[in-house]
């Protein structure tokens, strides 16, 4: 991990995080939190169709193969793209907790290019809790789970009530998601603690 700024290191008064009881088990396909998301949704034709699957305590991990559609530079992942990925996975792990949260502060270190077509394997844990702030951290390696870590990132996410959501975001898109009949999808559609 590279650290993170001063704004990325837990206060003193910070805690474990603790896995919801309710949490997918271990293995377990998280599937997409919103068919519509960039980063998992399959519906999104040129998102990033990221699959993220549940690990151990407060961790995941995720896999996410680069396409044309994602370059930069000719043949290489766009940064953006690649903090993208960093960003949907460590997102994901707010499920485990059942903590409706959005990203505050992400802090990305890109160690190698990505080429197209590649599969970048992610892994993610939160590693404190203060209040409404969530701390985590991940890695994004090449050539397998254990091959050379390409992106790394840290974050912090702050907890926010479901009327986040409903406040700021568009009302078409919220009221389709709402009427959504699938009482699970409704609710991760905004991730809410159901
Ligand atoms: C499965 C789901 C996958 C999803 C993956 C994708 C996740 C995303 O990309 S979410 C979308 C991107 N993020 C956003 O749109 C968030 C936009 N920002 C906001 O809405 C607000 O700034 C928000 C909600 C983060 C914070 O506002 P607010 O609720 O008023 O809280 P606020 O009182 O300012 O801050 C709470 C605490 O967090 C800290 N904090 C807030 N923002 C930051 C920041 N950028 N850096 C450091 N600390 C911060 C504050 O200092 C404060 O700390 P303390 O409690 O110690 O005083």
């Amino acid at each position: 991990m590279s650290g993170g700024s001063a704004a990325l290191q837990p206060p003193a008064d910070a805690v474990k995080p603790v896995r919801h009881a309710d949490a997918p088990a271990p293995g377990e396909l998280l599937g997409a939190h919103y068919s519509q998301c960039f980063g998992c949704g399959g519906e999104q034709p040129h998102g990033l169709h990221l699959e993220a699957r549940a690990g151990e305590g407060v961790s995941l991990t995720a896999e996410f193969t680069v396409q044309s559609a994602h370059q930069g530079a000719p043949g290489l992942a766009h940064g953006g793209v690649l903090t993208t990925a960093l960003d949907e996975t460590l997102g994901s792990l707010n499920w485990l907790l059942r903590t409706v949260a959005v990203t505050g502060r992400l802090e990305t270190d890109f160690a190698r290019p990505v080429p197209v077509g590649t599969t970048l394997y992610l892994s993610a844990e939160v590693t404190a809790v203060a209040g409404r702030k969530i701390y985590s951290s991940a890695v994004g390696r090449i050539d397998g789970p254990d091959g050379p870590v390409a992106v790394r990132a840290d974050a912090l996410f702050i907890e926010v009530k479901v009327d986040h959501f409903i406040d700021h975001g568009r009302q078409e898109e919220i009221r389709a998601a709402m009427n959504d009949p699938d009482q699970i999808r409704r609710a991760r559609a905004f991730e809410v603690n159901p």
